[in-house]
């Protein structure tokens, strides 16, 4: 992925996404509804299963002052492309990623995800995902190899009680 999308409006939000993401016991750092210390990132996809989100990065995750830590910047492309695996159904973790770290990412400042897979071959999917900020200027850039395992059972909504999006 070489190019910012060109996506203005954002179509779907595929079950395969929201129904992890929102999951009431979901400790996930990066999209957990359960997780008081996570980023809360809420994904969003285009027609084409990219995903996309908007979010703010606090500043009690910054590296150099002003900035995001480069560890969560690899979070935020991990967990984008992430979603843009779950997207087309498949539970997959992460086997290989690179980062490019191309501009400092602000905190306390707008920015976008985008993510989406690149190829498949069985249980292998590639991927890239980039970080732009407020005016579409690419900040990073992650390529990452997810290997599909053996789903995590559903969630039990009796016990879990109902999901944030319904
Ligand atoms: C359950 C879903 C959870 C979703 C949460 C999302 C959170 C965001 C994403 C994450 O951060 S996940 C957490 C970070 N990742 C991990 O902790 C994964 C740790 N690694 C593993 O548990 C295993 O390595 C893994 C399950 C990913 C794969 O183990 P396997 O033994 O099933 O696969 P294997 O290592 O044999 O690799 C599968 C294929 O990929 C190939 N491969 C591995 N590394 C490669 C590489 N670097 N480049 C190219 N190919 C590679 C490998 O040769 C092989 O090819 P073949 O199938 O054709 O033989």
């Amino acid at each position: 992925m070489t190019k910012p999308l060109q996506v203005e409006k954002l179509t779907r939000y595929a079950d395969a996404v929201r129904k992890f993401a929102s999951a009431a016991q979901n400790r996930c750092f990066g999209c957990g509804a359960a997780n008081e210390h996570g980023l809360h990132l809420e994904f969003y996809l285009t027609q084409e299963l990219h995903a996309v989100c908007e979010t703010t990065v606090g500043d009690f995750f910054e590296g150099p002052k002003g900035f995001v830590h480069g560890g969560i910047i690899a979070t935020l492309l991990d967990e984008t492309m992430s979603k843009a695996v779950r997207a087309h159904g498949l539970v997959a973790m992460t086997r290989h990623m690179e980062v490019d770290y191309q501009r400092p990412v602000p905190s306390s400042e707008e920015i976008r995800l985008e993510g989406r897979v690149t190829r498949n071959e069985g249980r292998k999917h590639w991927t890239e995902a980039l970080i732009l900020n407020g005016h579409g200027k690419v900040l990073a850039h992650g390529k990452g190899l997810f290997i599909e395992v053996k789903p995590a059972p559903d969630p039990d909504p009796v016990k879990d009680g109902p999901t944030p999006h319904g």
